[in-house]
This record gives C-alpha cells, sequence and structure tokens, in this order.
C-alpha cells in the first residue's frame, strides 16, 4: 500500500490587497508626472474653429532625459542649417507655462514627504471609484520667458554635440504617457453555518457563499483630451465582494471601477527593464468601454459543499483574490492628417494658412515645440483634423532633437504632408533625409500615403529649384506639389490632394473592418479569466538543485491554494484529495521525491510523507484512496506558523 502524503509545514499565502509600499513609491517616482496646462483645449474642435494642442511636462523631466542627448554622428548634416544662422536658435518667443508648474517642481526637489503621503495612500488610492476625478488644478498664467536651455551653438550655428546640455531639453517633450494601478476587487469568503430553528432539527448547513470582488473596466471620455488626470490618481481599486451570512445570504458583489481615459488611449501592461510590455487595447472613441479585470469569485459558503454522502459539510472557501496590473498608458493624437518636415520648412505656416490654428511661426528651427493641431474645413461640409508637428533632424529615430517624441503620434495620421523647405540647399537631400528618419522610426510609417508639398515658392532660390526637383521625385514615381504657404498659394489644391487621399484611406480602412462599434473590448478580461481557469492537472514541476526543494507551480492549483480556507479541518482533506487526484502526487513520486522533501505547491510548504509506503506496492486508484493518511490539525505553534501531524 502506497502512502504517499505531503503534510503541511508552513503558509506562505500572498498577503491580498496590499502591494508592496517600495513598489507603489518606485512606481510612482517613475511614473510620468503629468503637468497641467491651463486651458486644454478639446481634441477636436467644430467648424473653422482651430485647436492648439498643449501639453506640459512632468516633475522627473525638469532634468534633461538621457536618451535625447545621443550624439549624432559628427558628420552628419543637420537639415535646414543652410536657412539658419546662430542667433536664430535662441528662443525668441516667451514660453507659456504655468506658475503651478514651478511650484510643484520645487515641492519634488524639497524632499520626498509628497511621495511618502502617497504611500500612506492619503492622496492616491481610490476606492470602487470615487474620487476619480476629484483632483483639481488651479493654477494661474504667467508669462516666463524662455528659459536659457536653447542650443548650444558652434560659431558656424550648428547644434553642438556630446555634452549634458545639448539637444533638445526633455522639458519641451509632449508628455501624455501615464503609468497606473488597477487591482479588481477579491472576492468575499464564503462562511461555514448551520440552520438553527425550533422545530427544525438537524436544519443542515447554510453557510452562504461570498459575493464576487469588482470589476476594473476602462472607459474613453470625451471630454477628456490628456492623461493629465493621473497625475494625482494612479491606483484604482475596485472594491472587494461581500463575505456570505449565514441563512445562506450571500455576499454583496464589489463595487466596480471605471477608469477614464482620453479617446486615443493605448493601454500596455507595464514593461520591465525599460521593455515596453504587451500591447492589451486602445479606446479610440469616446464612450468605448473595456472590461478589463474581472472581480475575484466569491468563495462557497459550506451550503454548497452539501451533498448525498456530506450532510454536514465544515469547509468553505476563501474569495479569490482579484487581479492586479499596472499599467501603461499613452495617448496619441487623433488627427487624420500629419504635417512633417525638416525644422523651418514652413509646417506650422502651411497649418496657419489652412485652418485657424494660430500656431507660433519664426525663421529658426524648434518653433513648434508641441505638435498643433487644427481642423480644415473644406467646402461640402466635411473637416479634417491636422497636426503640425516638431521638425524632424537627422537622427530623429535616435531620440534626436524634437520629433522622436511625436513621431508616433503620426502613427494614427492616415495621411502625410511631407513639406520642403524649397529655399534649402539640396531640398531633394533634405526629403530623402526626413524620409529615411520615417522610416527607420516606424517602416509602417514610411507605407502611409503622402503628399509631397514644396514650400517657400515665393522665394527665387526655391522658385529656381523645383523644376529639377519635381524632376527628381518624378524619377521615383512621385507627383509634388509647389505652394507659397505664407501666401497662401498653391495650398488649396493640396488641401484638396489631402482630402481625396484621406477618403481613399478611409474607404480601405472601412473595407478592412477595422473599428466598428460592435468590436469586442473585453479580450483581456477574457484573456486573463481563461488563464486563471485553466484546470488543476495543468501543473509543472521542478527541483530546485540549491535549496533541495520541489515546485509544483500551475495557475489553477495556486488558485486553488490560495482559495482554500485552513481554518477548516476539512479544507487539508480537500486539499490533499486534490493533489491526489490532479495528479501531483503520482508527477512527484515519478520525479523521485523522497521521504521528508520539502515540496512547494503554489506558495504553499508542504513536506512529503510516506512513511507507510511499502516497496513496489502498485498504485492504483484505489490504492491511492485508501493509502492518503490525512495530516490531522492538533497544535499551531504560532511563533512559526506551522502545523504539527499528530503521531
Ligand atoms: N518666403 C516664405 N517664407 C516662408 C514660407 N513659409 C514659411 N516661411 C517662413 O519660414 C520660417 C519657418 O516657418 P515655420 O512655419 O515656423 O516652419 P516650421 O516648419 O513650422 O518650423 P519648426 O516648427 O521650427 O520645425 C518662418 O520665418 C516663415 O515665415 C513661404 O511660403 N515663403
Ligand atoms: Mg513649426
Amino acid at each position: 500500500m502506497a502512502a504517499a502524503s505531503l503534510s503541511i509545514r508552513a503558509f506562505h499565502l500572498p498577503s491580498r490587497n496590499r502591494p508592496d509600499s517600495n513598489c507603489i513609491r518606485k512606481t510612482f517616482l517613475q511614473s510620468p508626472f503629468l503637468r497641467h496646462s491651463p486651458a486644454l483645449p478639446a481634441l477636436y474642435s467644430t467648424g473653422t474653429e482651430a485647436t492648439t494642442y498643449t501639453r506640459l511636462p512632468p516633475k522627473e523631466d525638469c532634468q534633461l532625459d538621457p536618451s535625447l542627448l545621443i550624439s549624432a554622428p559628427s558628420d552628419v548634416v543637420k537639415l535646414g542649417e543652410s536657412t539658419v544662422t546662430a542667433g536664430d536658435y535662441r528662443p525668441k518667443t516667451k514660453l507659456r507655462r504655468s506658475r503651478g508648474l514651478v511650484e510643484e517642481r520645487v515641492a519634488v526637489d524639497e524632499g520626498e514627504e509628497g511621495f511618502l503621503g502617497r504611500e500612506s495612500g492619503e492622496a492616491d488610492e481610490i476606492v470602487s471609484g470615487e474620487g476619480a476625478d476629484g483632483a483639481e488644478d488651479v493654477f494661474s498664467d504667467e508669462e516666463v520667458e524662455a528659459p536659457d536651455f536653447a542650443f548650444e551653438l558652434d560659431e558656424n550655428g550648428e547644434i553642438l554635440e556630446g555634452d549634458g546640455k545639448k539637444g533638445v531639453p526633455a522639458i519641451m517633450r509632449c508628455f501624455d504617457r501615464a503609468k497606473i494601478y488597477v487591482k479588481a476587487g477579491d472576492g468575499g469568503n464564503g462562511v461555514v453555518a448551520f440552520r438553527r430553528e425550533r422545530y427544525v432539527p438537524y436544519g443542515g448547513p447554510s453557510g452562504g457563499d461570498g459575493g464576487r470582488g469588482g470589476d476594473v473596466y476602462v472607459e474613453a471620455d470625451g471630454s477628456m483630451n490628456s492623461l493629465l488626470s493621473f497625475r494625482k490618481n494612479i491606483h484604482f481599486r475596485a472594491g472587494s465582494g461581500g463575505h456570505g451570512h449565514g441563512r445562506n445570504q450571500a455576499g454583496a458583489k464589489g463595487e466596480d471601477v471605471v477608469v477614464k481615459v482620453a479617446p486615443g488611449t493605448v493601454i500596455r501592461e507595464s514593461g520591465k527593464g525599460g521593455v515596453e510590455g504587451e500591447f492589451l487595447l486602445e479606446l479610440v472613441k469616446p464612450g468605448q468601454r473595456a472590461l478589463l479585470l474581472l472581480g475575484g469569485r466569491g468563495g462557497r459558503g459550506n451550503a454548497s459543499f452539501k451533498s448525498g454522502t456530506r450532510k454536514v459539510p465544515k469547509i468553505a472557501e476563501n474569495g479569490e483574490a482579484g487581479t492586479e496590473m499596472w499599467l501603461d498608458l499613452e495617448l496619441k493624437l487623433l488627427a487624420d492628417v500629419g504635417i512633417v518636415g525638416a525644422p523651418n520648412a514652413g509646417k506650422s505656416t502651411l497649418l496657419s494658412s489652412i485652418s485657424a490654428a494660430q500656431p507660433s511661426i519664426a525663421n529658426y528651427p524648434f518653433t513648434t515645440l508641441l505638435p498643433n493641431l487644427g481642423v480644415v474645413s473644406l467646402d461640402h461640409d466635411d473637416a479634417m483634423v491636422v497636426a503640425d508637428l516638431p521638425g524632424l533632424l537627422e537622427g530623429a529615430h535616435r531620440g534626436f532633437g524634437l520629433g522622436h517624441e511625436f513621431l508616433r503620434h503620426t502613427e494614427r495620421c492616415s495621411v502625410l504632408v511631407h513639406v520642403i523647405d524649397g529655399s534649402s540647399e539640396q531640398p531633394e537631400y533634405e526629403f530623402d533625409a526626413v524620409r529615411l528618419e520615417l522610416e527607420l522610426f516606424s517602416p509602417e510609417l514610411s507605407e502611409k500615403p503622402y503628399i509631397v508639398a514644396y514650400n517657400k515658392m515665393d522665394l527665387l532660390e526655391a522658385y529656381e529649384k523645383w523644376d529639377s526637383f519635381k524632376e527628381y521625385l518624378q524619377n521615383r514615381g512621385i507627383d509634388p506639389f509647389c505652394m507659397s504657404a505664407m501666401h497662401r498659394q498653391g495650398t488649396h489644391d493640396i488641401i484638396c490632394a489631402v482630402h481625396a487621399l484621406l477618403q481613399k484611406e478611409k474607404a480601405k480602412k472601412e473595407e478592412k473592418a477595422g473599428w466598428n462599434d460592435y468590436e469586442n473590448l473585453n479580450h483581456v478580461a477574457e484573456a486573463i479569466e481563461k488563464q486563471r481557469r485553466v484546470s488543476l492537472s495543468d501543473f509543472e514541476i521542478f527541483h530546485d538543485n540549491n535549496s533541495d526543494t520541489w515546485h509544483v507551480n500551475g495557475a489553477g492549483i495556486q488558485r486553488f491554494v490560495q482559495m482554500t480556507n485552513w481554518r477548516y479541518s476539512e479544507s487539508l482533506k480537500r486539499f490533499q484529495l486534490a493533489l491526489e487526484a490532479c495528479g501531483v502526487n503520482r508527477a512527484l513520486l515519478k520525479r523521485g521525491v523522497k521521504e521528508g522533501d520539502t515540496v512547494f505547491v503554489g506558495e504553499m510548504e508542504l513536506i512529503w510523507n510516506n512513511e507507510n509506503e511499502q516497496e513496489g506496492a502498485p498504485r492504483s486508484k484505489k490504492l491511492i484512496s485508501e493509502s492518503v493518511r490525512w495530516p490531522q490539525l492538533v497544535e499551531r505553534d504560532d511563533t512559526s506558523s506551522r502545523w504539527q501531524r499528530n503521531e
């Protein structure tokens, strides 16, 4: 007779609900700290109203981001250099920033008190959706001088490279990322209760089941156009389910939590070690709602364990712990058309001449620091949203200059307008260099349909080079347009061509059945549930040679351990039976487990016990069920949390 069983040695059950405070702190420190712009306009505006897309930087970006300071190789020729003089690099305009921004930056520098406050959950925790939008920022506007961080130039007017102050300061970047923590509610525990009523002898078990934990949803809120609301609130926890009660009363369901994001937000699981996490979903249309995490199942009460042979079950389950996750949110612009090109090419001028947007225009590179949006109204009651992006430098795909920070926004644009500075020394070279940057950044981006707009035709040097440029492009199968954005000449043809291209693209997309209202947005929750609900027999065993311990891992088993309420002795029996039934014992014996070996099943530590095993005894099903010798609970050593066997 084989008598192989596992006896419990110690509990290492996960502490539910409580993420490591260090982890919170660390993550908070890492999380983008979005700044508030005093007046954030709507992403889309109607009619000819133009919109300026403005976001201000996070605290952590007060310092230069080393990734932006990658030195370009010395032999690289900067785009647009021919039209730029050294003095031109100095910002001539004032930057609009909020006083709140400056004040908060001081708060960060002064110490970590603010973060400690967060650790204790004073400000950043949201339970059951309360206070999600409670944070209000009241910042006053202030015109501040552009900081003197611009660019260090050499005597030729080129951007110097190589030390920390070179390149483009991170302070100018567009901030539309956030890192948040979401947790589905834990299921409530089931209870053991018996019906006690006059004239009802042996009333039977009546312990109710625990309630299901609250779910976590994400919703695209049309009134939001940034991820600023995550500046203060980054933790979102759904409510736990209520515990069951006597008289067969089930616990209440936990409250759901809805995380509201701006339309256009891409949601990824947080990556580790700088690696981008797995893409989960994106919400594009206002009102779209996705079920992200399903609340934990409520534990069963003893009434649910009643059976023909088991009339007095003294067993109940814990509620299932809700799934938790860190998410990276990223907001991408939702423009139809993106204007790209080298710095100083006239991109902003084009936007200002075709829409009512009023982006800053000046004769130096990087006038545009953040993307500008404009709505272009067409005669036939149609409008398209056009984004003017900061200029692209060579090396932009590696983070040099500003453009890289915004290139990802163009991924959402259906059509690109590539503006060429006709007055540059070599417009053909400029064209090729920017195309290469787009290709290097993302092949998908370079495959987007585009229109080439040769600008500054009113200038003689541009006019003279037009024919050769046109021929150069035509030889490559591209038909460029020429214009003078400043004098609004030739821009109408460009708008019409862009519009026609856009319509074509939209028709193509519809054919491909892209976004539609019937799309299943709950696939994340479904996939997680599927993963959690795997069978108990789906496990892996490995032996850790260093510690000489066995480990039985499997999502099903781990969940079973977590839901077992060890206060009830019958739970131990059930656990042993489950291990037998799902083949853990057999698999361990096959792998050569020995008497006294430590075995971890999920997070539970057990000792292998086969003291009654007879050599060579066959292990049939019958023998196994007879042979299991259940450990009996007699005493609990509080100091070591060890369960001991009755000998
Ligand atoms: N003569 C002439 N100058 C133009 C034309 N279009 C733009 N400019 C000038 O070119 C300079 C740069 O124009 P912007 O619109 O700021 O160029 P940009 O591409 O947005 O530049 P960045 O934002 O710095 O990348 C400004 O001085 C404009 O007045 C044009 O059609 N003709
Ligand atoms: Mg510009």
